[in-house]
């Protein structure tokens, strides 16, 4: 029977009084942030304020100095082996840059979690690798190919066919869309939309996509002085007094992704 009840109540995950410091440097104090059962929350901040050391904090992979991170209800820290497997295996994980193991086809990549979880016949392993490739939008003939016979979109997308292949209720997503050209970059939003309403996903995504954020996030988190100065629609931070995300969000940047310029900016091939 599963330790990990996906049927409560209340935010997925849950982080309160978080500190991270690297020597003298603190990255975080003080940093609360919850994340609500079936939302795309993005992730934003100015360059070093601490989102991927966030993100690795959640998952597990970042020792903090003070504070508790809640996943699913339950702390993070202190988990009997079982318990802790059994809440891995419930995150996908998209690295920043897709972190495909280069020796290995792309269903094999998108079988290594099977391989780590599970103990099945190659058969099934094949027929979920064709399943998850289909359903980040790659066909059959992706599958024996290697990472570097794929375009960049297509590394993302196998890359995503790997973070789903354990069925996971949490998705991170690292920078998803960065390095693809604009008609790309659209087109994973309008996936990651798909798949949140289709299988029910929670997503965390970290981002400088102004584009993303406004197309498909639910909330946006801002990282600013340590912590989480706001996290809301965009529509709400846009009151916000703060001069970072008056900036980032009014912007010409911001101006334009709040227009949906991504449109014009596809036709005009920028
Ligand atoms: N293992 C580490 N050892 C020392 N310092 C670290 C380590 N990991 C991160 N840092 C520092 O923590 C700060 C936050 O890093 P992080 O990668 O989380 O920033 P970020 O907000 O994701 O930045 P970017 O938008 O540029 O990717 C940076 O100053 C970084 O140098």
């Amino acid at each position: 029977m599963s330790v990990i009840k996906d049927d409560q109540r209340g935010p997925i995950i849950q982080v309160e009084g978080l500190r991270n410091q690297f020597g003298s440097q603190i990255v975080h104090e003080d940093l609360d942030l919850s994340v609500n059962r079936g939302e795309i929350i993005g992730v934003v901040g100015g360059s070093g304020t601490g989102k991927t050391v966030l993100m690795r904090s959640i998952l597990g992979l970042q020792e903090f100095a003070a504070g508790k991170i809640s996943i699913f209800g339950k702390p993070i820290t202190g988990l009997a082996e079982k318990e802790e497997l059994e809440v891995r295996r419930r995150f996908g994980v998209l690295f920043q840059n897709g972190a495909l193991f280069s020796t290995l086809t792309v269903a094999e990549n998108v079988q290594v979690p099977l391989r780590e979880f599970h103990s099945m016949t190659t058969e099934l392993m094949d027929e979920i690798a064709g399943y998850k490739l289909g359903l980040a939008g790659l066909g059959p003939e992706a599958g024996p190919k290697y990472p570097s016979e794929l375009s960049g979109g297509m590394r993302k997308r196998a890359a995503l066919a790997r973070a789903l292949s354990l069925d996971p209720r949490l998705l991170f997503l690292d920078e998803p869309t960065a390095g693809l050209d604009p008609i790309g970059a659209a087109a994973f939003d309008h996936l990651i939309l798909e798949l949140r309403d289709a299988l029910g996903l929670t997503v965390f995504l970290i981002t400088h996509d102004l584009d993303t954020l406004y197309t498909i996030c639910d909330r946006v988190a801002v990282l600013a002085d340590r912590r989480v100065l706001a996290a809301a629609p965009i529509k709400e931070l846009l009151e916000i007094d703060h001069p970072w995300i008056q900036d980032y969000f009014r912007g010409p940047r911001g101006r334009s992704a709040m227009a949906g310029d991504r449109e014009n900016r596809k036709l005009a091939g920028t």
